[in-house]
């Protein structure tokens, strides 16, 4: 039976998180855990792993939540920033990937901490599927940007007027997304980014903005999966 495009995305998800997993994953190593569908098949290989005796004194920071409930069930140990705040290596996902791997995040809201435990990690692994390739961010997906409650209509203002077409992000309901912080998250369209360091550094300097989606020098590999396998990419020098 021919696989449908949804299934055969989860495949490569699938085969890249794995991947990433046996080729980085070492005994001892504090391990970030990433977010999302591909994160996931990351934690779960790791479960599996640990179900045959190996990496059983491996432990993961979770990025979210969400991260945290799945590890806890598949009863892999965690541990906290706090306790350990220097990791070996996050396998993490992404929304939208350019050759020099940067990438845009947050799709699931989970950016703020995701980028915490990315940026106190030596090694940071991206897992994607072919489809989040792109030559330049902003191409396929908008920029989440994480915002205090606090006068967020101001922030969706001084946005726009750095040209991004804004959509407050809805939970379940139609109610207004949280992140586990609970903040809001705006989702700015912005387009192909020429320039999307200028643009981190605006988000960077506002009052208000707690996070945002660029991640930019931060990926040091990425395992992206596709018709033709998985293969290893080295962040640009
Ligand atoms: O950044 C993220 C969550 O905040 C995810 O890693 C990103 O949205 C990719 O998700 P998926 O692996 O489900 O396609």
């Amino acid at each position: 039976m021919e696989f449908d495009s949804s299934a055969r995305t989860g495949r490569y998800k699938r085969a890249a998180a794995e991947a990433a997993v046996d080729r980085f994953l070492l005994p001892g190593m504090r391990v970030g855990l990433g977010t999302g569908s591909t994160a996931a098949f990351a934690v779960r290989r790791l479960a599996t792993l640990r179900g045959q005796g190996h990496l059983l004194d491996v432990l993961g920071v979770p990025t979210s939540r969400a991260t945290q409930a799945l590890a806890l069930e598949l009863g892999i140990p965690l541990t906290t920033l706090e306790e350990h705040p220097e990791l070996d290596v996050t396998i993490d996902g992404a929304d939208e990937v350019a050759p020099d791997l940067s990438v845009i995040k947050g799709g699931g809201g989970a950016l703020l901490r995701e980028k915490i435990v990315a940026q106190a990690s030596r090694r940071v692994v991206i897992v994607a599927d072919v489809a989040k390739l792109s030559p330049k961010l902003g191409t396929h997906w908008p920029v989440p940007v994480e915002v205090l409650s606090f006068g967020w209509r101001s922030q969706l203002r001084f946005l726009e007027s750095l040209g991004a077409r804004v959509t407050p992000r809805k939970g379940a309901n139609d109610a207004p997304f949280l992140t586990d912080q609970g903040n809001l998250v705006l989702d700015c369209a912005f387009g192909p980014l020429d320039a999307p360091s200028t643009l981190a550094e605006r988000l960077g300097a506002r009052a208000g903005i707690v996070g945002h989606g660029l991640f930019l020098g931060i990926a040091t590999d990425l395992m992206v999966a596709g018709p033709g396998g998985v293969e290893h990419r080295v962040r640009p020098t």
